[in-house]
């Protein structure tokens, strides 16, 4: 550490990357590989082969030294990084200058993303679908070209003839590259390590563009509304991007900048969302009793307002909003929060926590601390006001932005089924979504999605539960398991498939009805632009 000018606090922050980068990405591709050798007997027959003839000559197991020597065990381990990428995106790079990529025009400091899936998918037009550990063996590369061309491992692309050079799959056992010094390995053609200098250390590798066209061809649109004395706000609604260029200048946003907060959303926001979404599918369909009481929500609104629930309802309907919260609280899709340092030194819980040092809250820990006797209840009923009390019934509760305040604080929000009220309490305060939940993290860079993503879980669960009641597809009436499989967002573990059976075909016409007013309001869209 101090040839390399490394203190403690470095070599800790390099083994919780490790920990955080290596753990779950090998296990999901162990699970691929698994699950193809599985799938095909053949493979494994074959891979046998291989380490028997290996245990013959050594009278030993593998070891690391003899991965050379055993090219169709690589090959399968390789073949598996190509049909299913753990990582179906690359991360994002920005260009250091302006080029052109398949015809598309790349400025100068663009964020890039390449696509992992789509360029595997692209090695074998003909037959990417097929698991062929084969492929990947020396024997199946020639000089006439046959084999794809393949980006080789930290630079350029080249053919995949160059890459005859590994020992032929079942020759002599050999630790050398070849004469040429080259190794048909586990990069070669493979992007779901990365590519580049930022290349994955565990192993190393791209490209891929997130194309602007659509921003620009946007832009343009607006530009178009603004040079007419037109405000597009007053025509239409507007999307996220069109807002944002509306005020880029007032902003000092960049056409980048656009293009970066967008793609920061798609990562941040959709999988985290339909994990979610999943649990909530989970504990609807192992508690009848929840549906019904939601489902009683939902026809109160729909028998008062004649519609269908939108996003006005959130207030009016406290009770499936609990049911999304407790869903977050039960199985918080993030298991952990995002590291933190330490500005101060400070003492927790009896800890010595010294300044500088690298904190993570445990999302898990803390939700299963606010209801220990029930834990793992799925009981969306703790998160009603009624339920809080003066005496303090109801959990110490963490407010959303401000230190700590006692459940009886909360006792803020409409009771359920009390008349629909969007108007916060008199005290200013509400029962959302934040308060009590770890799952958005906390303090100043709290996850800045959360808003919408509470709009879009609410959307669908009271609109589904207006319209159908859920049950599993595997196993009708009987609960799924709602063990968690941890990954990069905790999913359940069992597949959450359901059945959706209508309560109403009068709620079918509401939807029609909405339905054709979205298909006029689009046409009259694209007459506009
Ligand atoms: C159930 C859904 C979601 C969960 C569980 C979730 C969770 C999180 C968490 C834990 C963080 C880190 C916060 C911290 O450092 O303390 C975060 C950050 C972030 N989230 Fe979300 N999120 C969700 C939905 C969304 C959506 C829908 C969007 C946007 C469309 C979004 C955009 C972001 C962004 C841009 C950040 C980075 C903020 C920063 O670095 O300052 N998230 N999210």
């Amino acid at each position: 550490m101090n040839d390399e000018k490394l203190t403690l606090n470095d070599i800790k922050l390099l083994m919780v990357d490790f920990m955080f980068a290596g753990i779950d990405t090998t296990s999901a591709t162990l699970h691929w590989v698994m699950l193809y050798l599985c799938n095909n007997p053949h493979v494994q027959k074959r891979a046998q082969a291989e380490a028997d003839r290996l245990v013959t000559t050594h009278g030993r197991l593998p070891c690391f030294e003899d991965m050379d020597a055993m090219p169709y065990t690589r090959a399968i381990i390789k073949e598996a990084t190509r049909i299913r990428p753990v990582g179906p995106l690359g991360l994002p790079r920005q260009t250091i200058e302006e080029d052109t990529v398949a015809g598309y025009y790349i400025p100068k400091d663009a964020q890039v993303i390449y696509n992992t899936v789509g360029i595997h998918e692209g090695l074998y037009p003909e037959d990417t679908e097929m698991f062929k550990p084969e492929r990947w063996l020396a024997a199946n590369f020639n000089d006439s070209g046959n084999g794809p061309i393949l980006p080789a491992a930290g630079s350029g692309r080249r053919r995949g003839s160059d890459l005859k050079t590994m020992a032929e799959d079942g020759a002599a056992p050999s630790s050398a590259p070849d004469e040429a010094g080259h190794r048909l390995d586990l990069l070669d053609g493979i992007y779901l390590f990365g590519q580049g200098r930022r290349l994955c250390p565990g192993e190393r590798v791209g490209h891929g563009v997130h194309s602007s066209a659509y921003l620009r061809e946007l832009e343009a649109i607006i530009k178009g509304d603004l040079a007419k004395g037109r405000d597009p706000r007053t025509d239409r609604e507007l999307c996220y991007a069109e807002e944002l260029l509306l005020t880029m200048n007032d902003e000092k946003l960049t056409l980048n900048d656009i293009k970066l907060l967008m793609v920061d959303f798609m990562f941040a926001g959709i999988d985290t969302t339909s994990a979610t979404l999943h649990w909530v599918m989970l504990y609807l369909c192992n508690n009848p009793h929840v549906q019904k009481r939601a489902q009683a929500e939902a026809d109160r609104l729909v028998t008062t307002h004649g519609r269908l629930p939108c996003f006005e309802d959130m207030d009016a309907m406290p009770y499936t909003r609990a049911i999304i919260k407790e869903a977050t609280r039960i199985r918080p899709v993030g298991p952990l929060g995002l590291p933190r340092q330490t500005i101060e030194e400070d003492t927790v819980a009896g800890y010595y926590i010294p300044k500088d040092a690298q904190v993570i809250y445990n999302t898990v820990g803390i939700h299963e601390g606010l209801y220990p006797e029930d834990t793992e209840m799925f009981k969306p009923e703790r998160w009603l006001a009624a339920n809080f009390n003066d005496s303090g019934n109801g959990p110490i509760l963490p407010a959303a932005g401000s230190g700590r305040r006692r459940g009886s604080d909360l006792k803020t929000m409409a009771e359920d089924g009390a008349a629909p009220s969007s108007a916060p309490d008199e005290a200013g305060h509400r029962l959302d979504l934040l308060d009590g939940i770890y799952l958005f993290g906390q303090g100043r860079r709290l996850c800045p999605g959360v808003h919408l993503a509470l709009r879009e879980m609410f959307i669908l669960v009271s609109r589904l539960m207006a319209c159908v009641t859920l049950d599993s597809a595997l196993h009708p009436g009987k609960p799924f398991s709602d063990e968690a499989q941890f990954g990069l967002t905790a999913l359940p573990k069992e597949k959450v498939l359901v059945t959706a059976t209508e309560r109403d075909p009068a709620m079918r016409e509401m939807l029609n009805m909405e339905k054709r007013q979205v298909m006029k309001r689009r046409v009259s869209l694209s007459v506009h632009t």
